[in-house]
C-alpha cells in the first residue's frame, strides 16, 4: 500500500495537537521515512510539517487501525507511533486493541504516548 518500510503514525483526538507538535518538532528526523497514518492523524501531520510523505489512510474508525495491522503483518510497518487517549470510551476500542496486538505479535517497536516516541524516533534507522 505505502510500499517499502514505513512509520505509522496514529493519534486519538485528544492527542492530535500532541501528534502535531510532535511532527513538527522532529520533522527532520520524521522527512527520512515513509509515513502511513490514520486518516485525520495524517491530515494533522501533513499541516503541521507539509514536506513529509504520508500516505493517508482511513479514519480509525473507518477502518484505519486495522489498515496499519495488515501493513504490520506484511512486514511493511517498522514502527508504529500512536498517541492513545486512555480517557475516552471509542466505538472502535476493539480495533484499536487488535493494532496494538499486532504489533506485539509482530514485535515491532510502539510507543503510546509522547516520552517514548520522542526516546524511540532517534533509535530507528531509516
Ligand atoms: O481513531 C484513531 C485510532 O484509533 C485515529 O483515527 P484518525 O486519525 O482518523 O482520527
Amino acid at each position: 500500500m505505502a510500499g517499502g518500510k514505513c512509520l505509522a503514525l496514529i493519534a486519538h483526538d485528544q492527542k492530535k495537537d500532541d501528534m502535531a507538535e510532535f511532527a513538527r518538532a522532529n520533522r527532520d528526523i520524521l522527512s527520512r521515512w515513509k509515513i502511513v497514518a490514520t486518516g485525520t492523524t495524517g491530515g494533522r501531520v501533513l499541516d503541521a510539517a507539509p514536506d513529509l510523505d504520508v500516505t493517508r489512510l482511513k479514519s480509525g474508525p473507518l477502518g484505519g487501525d486495522q489498515q496499519i495491522g495488515a501493513l504490520i503483518s506484511t512486514g511493511e510497518v517498522v514502527a508504529l507511533i500512536f498517541f492513545v487517549d486512555p480517557l475516552t470510551p471509542m466505538p472502535h476500542d476493539v480495533d484499536v486493541k487488535a493494532l496494538m496486538r499486532l504489533a506485539i505479535v509482530y514485535d515491532i517497536p510502539m510507543a503510546l504516548n509522547h516520552a517514548t516516541a520522542i526516546k524511540l524516533l532517534p533509535t530507528l534507522e531509516a
